[in-house]
């Protein structure tokens, strides 16, 4: 995130500087030796800081950022995207106003400067959360400067040396470059300057059909700009559970979006009427012309100037450090957290790696008592509309590991909230093990598919099988009851013959 240049200077983001790296901060004098050191002040290294600060145990830690506290979240991830996103909600409510016997004006204005202003005054003002201030009053020493390993267990910030007993890696990572010719010259927006635009690209592509990709085409488009999205493999998030990457892919096209599956972009240049594309599909060469371009083709992790070398830290450039399930580097002494070792590249994700950090490096003599990765139930959430929420296992994944399943699906179609809400693309998807009611997976799609999800992370973090949660109430009517319908469905199965002919006998008795 080193080259982010937080833009416009606006009353938002003077604000947000002020919290997140303000201009006259003068780094504390460190102290003899710290408990942790911990590089990198994104979710990861937040959360481990004020872990382990706050506990009032008098642990000496210190924190370096050399950039933006709050890292990739606060500044150029989750938090504008879903500002934007939300905003972008508001104009599909008015495209689909008539179904609802709303009629909207001929034509809905959308003033993309004051969408991204709302963005900047949201961002600002829950920045104080991940703020030097608040940190520092925590007891965290605070560095801003860029960190480096050094012999005998320090860290270089500046002229400044920090000797450390433990340290954490929690550099994160940045868009991926993709090696276009011609794409650097032209130019591109990624993550790191999407949100700085003051106005809207009239022709957007975005590269790359991920969770970055597709949440921006969407909203972008529905904020209107002409998108197209080229996505390289035959279908879009295709990672996740096809039926539901389905829905999503058919309500992009629905709303505009021009997919472009299978795409390989060769080149690019400028041109007086804009960048161009040259891309093949299907061995077919074509050319678009486009204002702007956004990268979304992955992530690359932070692992250069760090020194990790001279310390024994092995690392690889695609994925990352190389940690175990107990988020240990090679070096005993350096942990790391967050998406600079994890595959998992989420928040919530660097926040729980660093609670098992803290754990591990703290509380964990001779290695007694350490936590694991594995495990870990993660839930995590594309916010397409509708979302795709997704925790445990997928089909593939239970065939590949020799696991019998059995799935049962409920259609957003049969739950009555749902219909009235007009909301009825999407499905509960609910992967158990045959035979038994353990729920070993589950996809989610619908509009608020986010806010449904944690209830079965928690039935399988709980050990709940189907048959618990068919007997939890769930309030009528919510969208949320498909996921007791599933479970539903699921008693239906355990009734055989016998058991039938024998609740036959009962109500002929009663
Ligand atoms: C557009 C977008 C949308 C996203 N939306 C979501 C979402 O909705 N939900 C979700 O769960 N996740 C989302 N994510 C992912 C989420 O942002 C990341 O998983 C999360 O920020 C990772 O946290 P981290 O602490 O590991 O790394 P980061 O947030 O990247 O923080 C790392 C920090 O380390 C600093 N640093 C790097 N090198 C050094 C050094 N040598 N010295 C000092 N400091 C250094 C960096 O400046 C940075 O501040 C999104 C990401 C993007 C890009
Ligand atoms: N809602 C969320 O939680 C959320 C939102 C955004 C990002 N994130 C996190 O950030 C990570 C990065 O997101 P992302 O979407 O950049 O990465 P990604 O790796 O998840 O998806 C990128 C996609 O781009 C495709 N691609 C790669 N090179 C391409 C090329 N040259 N042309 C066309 N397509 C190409 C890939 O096949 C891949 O499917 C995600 O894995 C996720 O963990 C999370």
């Amino acid at each position: 995130m080193s080259q982010t240049i937080v833009s416009p200077m606006d009353v938002y983001n003077q604000r947000l500087i002020a919290q997140v790296h303000p201009a006259d901060w003068t780094n504390p004098t460190p102290v003899d030796r710290y408990d942790l050191v911990v590089i990198g002040a994104g979710t990861a290294g937040l959360v481990v800081a004020a872990g382990a600060a706050g506990l009032g145990l008098g642990l000496k830690v210190a924190l370096v950022e050399r950039h933006l506290m709050g890292g990739d979240c606060l500044n150029v991830g989750c938090v504008p995207s879903k500002c934007v996103i939300r905003s972008s909600r508001v104009v599909a409510e008015f495209w689909e106003a008539r179904q609802f016997g709303v009629m909207p004006p001929d034509q809905v204005e959308v003033d993309f400067g004051a969408v991204m202003e709302r963005m900047r005054k949201l961002r600002a003002g829950i920045s104080y959360n991940d703020s030097v201030e608040r940190f520092q009053k925590l007891g965290v020493d605070v560095f801003l400067g860029q960190a480096k390993f050094g012999a005998n267990q320090t860290v270089g910030v500046g002229n400044q040396t920090l000797r450390y007993k433990k340290a954490v890696v929690a550099t994160g990572a940045r868009a991926a470059n993709l090696s276009v010719p011609g794409l650097a010259e032209a130019g591109y927006l990624t993550n790191e300057t999407v949100f700085s635009l003051v106005e809207r690209p009239q022709r957007l592509a975005v590269i790359g059909g991920g969770p970055i990709g597709c949440e921006m085409a969407q909203a972008f488009h529905r904020l209107g700009s002409d998108v197209i999205l080229l996505h390289k493999n035959a279908h879009i998030l295709d990672r996740e559970d096809a039926d539901a990457a389905e829905i999503v892919q058919q309500t992009l096209i629905r709303e505009g979006v021009q997919l472009v599956l299978g795409a390989t972009l060769e080149r690019v240049e400028r041109s007086q009427a804009g960048k161009v594309l040259h891309f093949s599909q299907n061995g077919a060469l074509s050319t678009l012309t486009v204002d702007e371009i956004l990268l979304g083709a992955g992530r690359s992790p932070n692992v250069e100037g760090l020194n990790l070398e001279e310390v024994g830290v092995e690392y690889d450039k695609r994925t990352g450090v190389k940690v175990n399930d107990h988020l240990q580097t090679t070096n005993p002494r350096i942990f790391a957290a967050g998406d600079i070792c994890m595959d998992w590249k989420f928040t919530h994700a660097a926040d729980a790696a660093a609670r098992i950090v803290i754990k591990n490096t703290l509380f964990s003599p001779f290695g007694i008592g350490r936590s694991k990765l594995s495990d870990l139930v993660m839930p995590w959430v594309t916010y397409s509309d509708p979302e795709i929420a997704h925790v445990g296992l997928y089909e593939q994944d239970a065939q590949n590991q020799g696991i019998e399943v059995e799935t049962i699906k409920i259609s957003l179609k049969d739950v009555d909230r749902a219909i009235a809400d007009g909301e009825t693309d999407g499905f509960v998807k609910i992967l158990h093990k045959k035979g038994s009611d353990r729920i070993l997976g589950a996809t989610i799609v619908a509009r608020h598919a986010g806010e449904m999800i944690s209830e079965i992370t928690l039935a399988i973090a709980g050990k709940c099988g189907l048959n618990t949660l068919s007997n939890v109430i769930h309030p009528y009517p919510t969208q949320a009851e498909a996921i007791k319908k599933a479970a539903d469905a699921y008693r239906r199965t355990l009734l055989t013959p016998t058991s039938q002919k024998l609740l036959g006998i009962l109500a002929k008795l009663s």
